[in-house]
């Protein structure tokens, strides 16, 4: 079950926006899927699991296209069964809400593959 953050748009940071701290975005993260967790402060992880390699390959191509409509694009490790992204905004080296609503929307994407 996604959450309705996945309604909010991707809006890219302000020039010079400073990251998100974790009073900031402690809020975002509990909206998320169980999986995600940030790290360092930094960028969100989560790993999304499948039954086989195709599955985590449709997955993935998915998620390809929302970020290249979005112009906000995760790093994607593509393996047998899983895939593990990593979410932040390159341009403020840190979270932006931005990262959130694309966390949500991979959530919800993977909900069509969680049977
Ligand atoms: C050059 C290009 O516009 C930038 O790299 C865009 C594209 N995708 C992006 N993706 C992410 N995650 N952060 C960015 O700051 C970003 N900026």
């Amino acid at each position: 079950m996604s959450s309705p953050l996945a309604d909010e748009p991707v809006e890219p940071a302000d020039e010079g926006a400073e990251p998100l701290t974790d009073d900031e975005y402690a809020d975002h993260l509990a909206e998320l899927g169980p999986d995600w967790e940030v790290v360092d402060d930094h960028h969100l992880e989560a790993t999304y699991e499948f039954d086989d390699f195709a599955g985590a390959l449709a997955f993935t191509n998915e998620v390809g296209e929302l970020a290249e409509e979005e112009w906000h694009h995760p790093d994607i490790h593509l393996s047998w069964g899983e895939v593990g992204i990593e979410m932040w905004s390159h341009d403020i080296g840190g979270l932006h809400e931005s990262d959130f609503v694309m966390a949500a929307r991979m959530d919800r994407i993977y909900d069509a593959y969680d049977d």
